[in-house]
């Protein structure tokens, strides 16, 4: 069998879809073919601003029969692509030949791997995985996470009624989104989730960058889904009901060993911590946490280009090495010179962005225009929810890249909030929002127009100041 169209775009995650939905809009009488080997597709609805080019939004789980009528959609596996003829095979043998192609095929879970039986351990990616951990949990008193990035973060906050290892390389939680400030607010904040503080203490702190470096701990102590995704899902262990229960954090550890358990029943994890001690733990389960794969399991006639993180190499156009293929979001890695406040993270903002920039790349070649980068890749940002805080990350939030050469200024009020401004020759370069994203607008305009903070000095985090009245 086989099948033609101008535009392929392989992928029903956010990329993919967002790809589609701008192909649709750029060149509507062109033939368009969504191939998505999943019959649920995601797409993003309900998008509201938060700030100028900053937007929260949901994602919603559609089946591909009620996509509508303005393309094409095949549920089916790509299994190879001929690039030099233009045209790909499925598992089930279609043939589609294509004019353009746009390889949006996500990413999968990076699993921890120690010698430990596969139901032991497990990762979390679509709704079929954390159907697996609902099972699994339903039995679990104990379990341990491995990781420190975002999922690992949600977890060790949303589980229920299960003791949790939380095991973390790092010497402060969250370490892929926030520093050891924020991570030390979360963690009061977990603790004292239930105690009312009537009159909070705002500080606010100007350091150089070296001063915010990790203190050494003394004591021993780790298509995708959509936001939210633990609300619809009933996360408990089989532990005692009501029970509250913190994570135990273990800080600077790595798993050195694991040992299962007779029947399944579960797994013996030796852990060495960075002071060369072993500490011995039983878990029902592991979760890895670990990270995302780029998913790029078909062959190809020529070789794709690839990135050492494994994702598809991609120019500031959404294009791969091969002539007429593109690539979006999660499966692809920028290969482009990075603005100035800008850089990849795999996340859905960058997989819709990506997925968006590769349809009206594609509809442009097709006509034989050229377009410019959108916009959005001037500015890293990044809004989303952690330990129940609303987060707003911006530019370089954490100083990325920018060396040593850095002042770092904290305004911080317990339990409420957590701004943080990354500022290099008294310009803004990133901020960090936490609990208060009020700020998001005035922080875009001063990263993007470099405005000198100088003579603002530590009052520009002021809380009796209106920075945004400054700013006007
Ligand atoms: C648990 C979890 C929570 C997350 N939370 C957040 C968050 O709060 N905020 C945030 O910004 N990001 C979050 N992310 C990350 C975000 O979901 C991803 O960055 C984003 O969804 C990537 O979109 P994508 O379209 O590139 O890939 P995916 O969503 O992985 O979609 C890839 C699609 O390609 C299909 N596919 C793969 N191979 C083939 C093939 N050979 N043939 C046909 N189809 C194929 C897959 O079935 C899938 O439909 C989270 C991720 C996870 C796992
Ligand atoms: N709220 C949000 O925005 C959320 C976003 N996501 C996204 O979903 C994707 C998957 O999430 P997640 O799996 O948490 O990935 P992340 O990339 O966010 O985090 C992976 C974490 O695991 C650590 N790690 C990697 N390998 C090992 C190992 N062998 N042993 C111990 N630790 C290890 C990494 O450390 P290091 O960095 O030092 O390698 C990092 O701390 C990511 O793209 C993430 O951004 C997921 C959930 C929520």
């Amino acid at each position: 069998m086989s099948r033609e169209c101008e535009f392929l775009v392989v992928g029903g995650g956010i990329a993919g879809v967002s790809c589609v939905e701008s192909l649709v809009i750029c060149r509507p009488n062109a033939s368009v073919l969504l191939l998505t080997e999943s019959s649920v597709v995601k797409s993003v609805t309900n998008l509201v601003p938060v700030a100028r080019y900053l937007h929260k939004f949901d994602v919603r789980e559609q089946d591909v029969s009620e996509m509508g009528a303005s393309f094409e959609t095949l549920v089916d596996q790509l299994d190879h692509i001929n690039s030099s003829e233009h045209f790909i095979r499925t598992k089930a043998g279609v043939e589609v030949k294509y004019r353009y192609l746009c390889l949006c095929t996500g990413g999968t879970p990076k699993l921890f791997s120690g010698q430990v039986k596969d139901p032991l351990v497990i990762g979390i990616r679509d709704t079929d995985s954390v159907l697996q951990l609902q099972r699994k949990l339903a039995t679990a008193k104990d379990i341990m996470i491995l990781g420190n990035g975002g999922i690992a973060s949600e977890l060790a906050y949303e589980l229920k009624e299960v003791n949790v290892h939380w095991v973390v390389k790092d010497s402060h939680i969250s370490a892929t989104f926030v520093d050891p400030g924020a991570a030390e607010f979360f963690h009061i904040a977990m603790n004292e989730v239930n105690e009312q503080d009537s009159s909070p203490v705002t500080a606010i702190k100007r350091m150089r960058y070296s001063e915010v470096l990790p203190k050494e701990q003394t004591s021993n102590h780790g298509a995708a889904l959509g936001p939210d995704w633990h609300r619809t899902f009933d996360l408990s262990g089989a532990g005692e009901r009501g029970a509250k229960r913190l994570p135990k954090i273990y800080y600077k550890s790595r798993v050195h060993s694991v040992q299962n358990l007779a029947d399944n029943a579960g797994v013996i994890v030796n852990l060495e911590h960075e002071d060369g001690s072993f500490e011995q733990l039983t878990c029902d389960f592991i979760v890895s946490a670990t990270g995302v794969l780029p998913n790029t399991h078909y062959t190809c006639d020529s070789p794709l280009k690839y990135s050492a993180d494994g994702g598809i190499s991609v120019d500031e156009m959404m294009r791969t090495n091969l002539v007429d293929v593109f690539a979006a979001g999660d499966v692809c890695t920028a290969n482009w010179p990075a603005a100035m406040h800008w850089f990849q993270m795999r996340l859905w903002t960058q997989a819709r962005q990506m997925g968006s920039m590769a349809g009206r790349s594609m509809a442009a070649a097709s006509e034989g225009e050229s377009v410019y980068q959108d916009f959005c890749f001037e500015l890293f940002g990044h809004v989303t929810k952690l330990f129940g805080y609303p987060v707003v990350l911006l530019g370089r939030f954490n100083g990325q890249d920018l060396g040593r050469d850095y002042d770092i200024l904290v305004r911080c009020t317990r339990n409420k909030e957590y701004i943080k401004f990354v500022l290099q020759n008294n310009r803004l370069r990133g901020a960090m929002l936490i609990g208060n994203s009020d700020l998001a607008e005035t922080c875009e305009n001063l990263i993007l127009n470099g405005i000198d903070l100088e003579p603002y000095g530590n009052d520009i985090l002021n809380p009796d100041i209106d920075i945004e009245d400054y700013f006007d």
